[in-house]
Order: structure tokens, then sequence, then C-alpha cells
């Protein structure tokens, strides 16, 4: 029989998520409070459905055992539709939450489920509303007997690279949307590294949008090729419009009066916004005691922005540091390509280094050439280089750290002197690049034999008597410092 998806919640990504079920051949029932999501879903439809608002139908109307997907915000939303699906439900049935939730909450539902004799997985989806209707990455995780049974759904649906489907069950409990979670993490690292190349090209090297659209379009014919660089280029190339109708073909309405040539990037306010998942990444790294500098940068960055008033006011007092870079402003221009590839490079290998450690810790059992293979394609992360990581996975499953790849080592020594000439320039022109300049202080302390924190050792002892270990004695000291007698 055609296999059958139910999906709870029937806004843009369930919605879509929904059609790209129903195109790939599936039954599909939907059900959302709302009726004119109903509707939508229902006139949308190439095929003929189930829509309802009524849960008893439309869990009525799917075969046993059932195959749920919910794709409500994450949060009580969450819970809210669980406590309301789960008595209704019959042993063996399925529900897999597709939203952005924090892990130890898919860590409990999914205990809490289990006790009920309900399968659930919490499964992360990205591509945006674009991803999830004509092919996502998905990132379930959970038991894995039950996803045999909706693996073809999901492999329908899935984005799809060499053809091979960007979804596999990544491993046990809430490892789905911890993999989701450190996805969205690296997100942030590569937008802020991107924010601040385009700061360096505007404020360092002086210029203008078109000309740095057409870099980042360049670079994306390179090793940067990525869907974050591929919309950057569309996003410096957007030209201005007094509103930007979803539903009209980009430029299609001419600038007003004396605004041809401008573009509407100059128009948007320099604050950005977050909703959690890079803060979750964060604290959890820092919990688990992973150095993930460059994406707890990235997070930060997005604070300092929101800070908007205070930083006009303080610009006022302070001066406003950003000026042009030294020297020729080419040479700025020729070296962050290179810079960003670098960069790119050791933010991701962050990004591995926690999902390692975290499948350690929280017994996922991830195999993180399998990530690698589904960022491939359909997620906000996609980018060639995924499939150097793959490579440098298979090559040796056991890596402490994509830094330490031969095949990323080799490009890291090639691109890393680019970097370190952008950071320093950016430094010298005032212009802030806190992951830019996180990168390259990782890279540099992760590849430094000695660095010092023997003093920080002492320093520990000599207030708090917290004890060091020598190179020279076996064991641990603590030694009674005397104070130099100044
Ligand atoms: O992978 C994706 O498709 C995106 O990451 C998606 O999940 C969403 O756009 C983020 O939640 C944005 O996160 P912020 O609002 O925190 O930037």
């Amino acid at each position: 029989s055609t296999p059958h998806l139910g999906v709870v919640g029937l806004g843009v990504m369930g919605r879509n998520l929904a059609l790209n079920a129903l195109d790939a051949g599936n039954d599909v029932s939907g059900t959302d409070l709302g009726e004119d999501a109903v509707r939508g879903f229902e006139q949308e439809a190439a095929r003929p459905v189930t829509a309802t608002t009524d849960i008893g139908a439309f869990l009525d109307a799917l075969p046993r055992p059932r195959n749920i997907l919910v794709m409500v915000p994450a949060g009580p939303p969450v819970d809210a539709v669980l406590g309301t699906l789960a008595p209704k439900l019959d042993e063996g049935d399925l529900v897999i939450d597709g939203g952005n939730s924090h892990f130890p909450d898919t860590q409990r539902r999914h205990d809490e489920m289990a006790q009920q004799g309900l399968h659930f997985f919490g499964m992360g989806v990205s591509g945006g509303e674009e991803g999830a209707r004509l092919g996502p990455s998905m990132m379930p995780g959970g038991p894995k007997a039950p996803y045999a049974r909706v693996a073809p759904v999901l492999e329908g649906m899935a984005a799809k690279v060499d053809g091979e489907p960007c979804v596999a069950h990544l491993g046990a409990g809430a490892s789905g949307h911890y993999v989701k979670m450190v996805h969205n993490g690296i997100e942030y690292g590569l937008m802020q590294l991107l924010a601040e190349a385009y700061d360096l090209l505007k404020r360092g090297a002086g210029l203008g949008n078109q000309r740095m659209g057409d870099l980042f379009s360049q670079w994306n014919d390179g090793e940067l090729r990525s869907y974050l660089v591929e919309i950057t280029a569309d996003i410096l190339h957007h030209p201005y419009t007094v509103e930007v109708d979803p539903d009209e073909a980009p430029g299609d309405e001419a600038p007003p009066e004396g605004m041809t040539g401008r573009y509407l990037l100059d128009y948007i306010l320099d604050t950005a916004a977050q909703k959690g998942t890079g803060k979750w990444t964060s604290q959890d790294a820092l919990d688990l005691g992973v150095p993930t500098p460059t994406i707890d940068a990235a997070v930060t960055a997005r604070y300092l922005s929101a800070l908007k008033d205070e930083r006009v006011a303080a610009s006022d007092l302070l001066g406003d540091p950003a000026g042009r870079a030294p020297g020729d402003p080419e040479d700025l221009v020729d070296a962050l390509g290179d810079a960003l590839l670098a960069a790119f490079l050791v933010t991701y290998a962050q990004g591995f280094a926690l999902l390692k450690r975290a499948s350690d810790a929280y017994e996922f059992g991830l195999d993180l050439g399998t990530v690698a293979r589904v960022w491939r394609g359909g997620c906000i992360i996609r980018a060639d280089l995924l499939e150097t990581f793959r490579e440098a996975f298979r090559a040796d499953e056991d890596l402490p750290n994509l830094l330490v790849a031969p095949v990323v080592a080799e490009k890291l020594i090639g691109h890393r002197g680019a970097l370190r000439r952008a950071v320093g320039l950016g430094t010298q022109a005032g212009i802030p690049t806190p992951c830019l300049s996180t990168a390259l202080a990782y890279l540099d302390a992760y590849r430094s034999a000695w660095l010092p924190a023997n003093l920080v050792a002492a320093q520990r002892d000599y207030f708090g008597a917290h004890t060091f270990q020598r190179t020279d004695q076996d064991g641990t000291f603590h030694v009674q410092w005397e104070p130099a007698g100044l």
C-alpha cells in the first residue's frame, strides 16, 4: 500500500513538507487548529488529501501503525500537541517532531512516549520554506526500528545529491535535534563570517554593492561554493524597493525617483535577531568542555548588534573606529576569498568536534561521515566542503578534529596566511571581526604544541592552591608562592 504520512501543523513549513510528501507519491493527511491553514493545504494539494481541523478524523484517516509528523513552533506547543495526540494513539504509532526543539526536551518526550508504547523521533529539518517544499535536509534521531517504516517517505522528500537523499537515521535519543542545533550553530558562524567579509569590503576597501555582490558570486564559483555565499551575492545585488512584496519578482518594481542604483541592503537596520539554537549550541559546548569560539562569537555578535541605541551613543562618545584598511584596497579584496575559506573550515571543524564529544557524552552513536553526507544538500549550511568532510571521516572515522584531516589541513595551510592578513588589516582599520579573529586564534591555538596555560595553572595555584602538573615530574603539585617583595 502507498505510504501514508500525517502532518500536524500546516503553517508554512508543515504545509510545504506535506505537499512535498504528496509530490513524492505518498498519501498525506493534514490537520491544523486553523481552518484557513487546512483549506490552504487542501487547495494547494495536487491530489485529494484528508485535510481537517478535527484531530479525530485526522487520526482515523491514517492507516495503522500511524506515521505522524508534527510541525509546530518549538517549546510548549509541541507538548500541547503530544498531550492531545498521545491518548488517542495506538501501540506502535510513530510521532516525529520536525521543529527546532531543544534536545533535552526531545529526550524527555522520547522517554515519555516510550512509556506509552509509542515511538518518538526528534528530526531536524533544514532548508527554510523553499527547502521544505522542494527538498530539505532532514536529521532524524531516535529508535532505529520504526525509522525503516518512514525511511522511504523521508528519502522521497529529501534533497538529493548525486542521487543520494540528504536524510539518514543519525543516532539514538535526541541525536536528530542535537545535530540540527549544531547545524544552526555553524549557520550562525558562517553568516557572521560573511557579514564581516562584507564589512571589510565595504568600510575597509570602500567597495560598492555591485562589486561586492560580484565578488561573492565569483567566490561561489570556487571552493566556497555554498548556499550562504550564493544568497549573500543575491542580497548584495538586490535593488532598492519601497516594500518587499513576497509575491512580486525581485526588481520588478522600478525604484522611486532618485533611488535608481540604490540597494535594499543599505536600508536594512543593522540588528540581527535569533530564536535560540545558536545560543543552545554554545551553552552545550561549554557544558561539554568543547571549544567553539567562532560559533560563540557569532551568537554574541547578534546580541551586540541588538544594542543599536547604545552603540550609537557610544560611537558619539568614543568615536566610531572603522576606517579604510591601510595599503591597497585590492590586497584586502584578494585576501578575503581565501580568508573566508580558512575560516569556514575552522567553523565547521568546531561544530563537528562538538558532535563528536556529544555523541560520546549522550551515547548518540553518531557517524560524522553520515552527518556530512546529509548536510551536502537541502540545508542552509550546504556547501561543496561537506563532500570534503565526508571523505575525511570516511578515511578516518576517529578523526579527533577536521583540522587534522590531511585533505582539510592542506587547504588550511594554503589559505591561513590570507586569514591572518584579513584579520590584521581589519584590526588596523578598526573594523570588528569577532568570527574571523576567533577562527584564526582557534586555528593557531589548536596547532600550538605549547600554550601559555602553564601561567594560568600557576596563577590558580597561587591564589587558590588548585595544584598543577609539571613537565619534569609526575603527579600534581602545589607550592607556597612567595610574594615577589614588591
Ligand atoms: O536550517 C534552517 O532551515 C534554519 O536554520 C531554520 O531552522 C531557521 O531559519 C532558524 O531557526 C533561524 O534561526 P534564528 O532565528 O535563530 O536565526
